[in-house]
């Protein structure tokens, strides 16, 4: 059975800069995400989309408000904790795959764990995820010898290495055509249905018809039905 709420936003602010021009990039009530859900954030440039993800990944944190992953309220959180949630819990893939250029592939993948050391625990799973996503076979190549729809497959499998239990994925097509975005994409659906939950922004409302749920953003507010 699936467990509700998995993610729960309350009240939640975001305030960048001060003084007379400060900017509120985001203001949400209520907010629930629920385990496995696959959820799509769309809405105009600057409505908050990645302002969102970087809470729920906790790259960034609210001025004010609650922020529950698991029951846990990471807005409150210690440094020394985030650390753990960031490496544990929250897998990112960016639009720009963010991969180490000097790196290979399956190098790639491993980077996640470079800081726990032990690196040998983790290279059966590498290899066994650059399978899964469809790269098996090109696991020495470096990011510049692979397309960009292969590049994002190496950045979804690192996302991946230490088993999160979210995925948040900002614009993952937004650099690939619409052949290679659609694979990504259903890559991404493909995790939701094996349980991960999968929230991402997008532009794309072919992507946004591929989830399970979108919600609109406005004015850094969610449009909820
Ligand atoms: N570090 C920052 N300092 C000041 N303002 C910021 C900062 N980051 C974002 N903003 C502002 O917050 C608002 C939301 O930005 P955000 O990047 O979340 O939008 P977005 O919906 O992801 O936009 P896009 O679709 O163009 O990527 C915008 O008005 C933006 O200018």
């Amino acid at each position: 059975m699936k467990a509700l709420n998995f993610i729960t936003l309350k009240n939640v602010n975001k305030i960048f800069g001060r003084g007379l021009s400060p900017v509120r990039a985001l203001e949400i009530d209520l907010l629930e995400i629920d385990k496995g859900e696959f959820v799509s954030f769309t809405g105009p440039s600057g409505c908050g989309k990645t302002t969102l993800l970087n809470l729920i990944g906790a790259l960034d944190r609210p001025s004010s408000g609650e922020i529950f992953i698991g029951g846990r309220n990471i807005a409150c959180m210690g440094e020394a904790e985030l650390c753990r949630y960031r490496r544990n819990t929250a897998g990112f893939v960016f639009q720009s795959y963010c991969l180490i250029p000097s790196l290979s592939a399956y190098q790639n993948v491993l980077v996640p764990c470079y800081p726990l050391g032990k690196l040998w625990r983790f290279r059966d799973r590498a290899r066994e995820l650059l399978r899964a996503v469809g790269l098996g076979g090109k696991e020495n190549r470096l990011p510049a010898e692979l397309s960009g729809g292969e590049q994002q497959r190496v950045a979804v499998a690192r996302a991946l290495l230490l088993e999160p239990d979210i995925i948040l994925a900002d614009e993952p097509t937004g650099n690939l055509d619409s052949a290679t975005g659609a694979g990504i994409t259903g890559l991404l659906k493909k995790l939701s249905e094996e349980g991960k939950t999968v929230v991402i922004a997008t532009h794309d409302s072919r992507v946004a018809g591929f989830c399970g749920r979108n919600i609109r953003l406005e004015d850094g507010r969610p449009l909820l039905n």
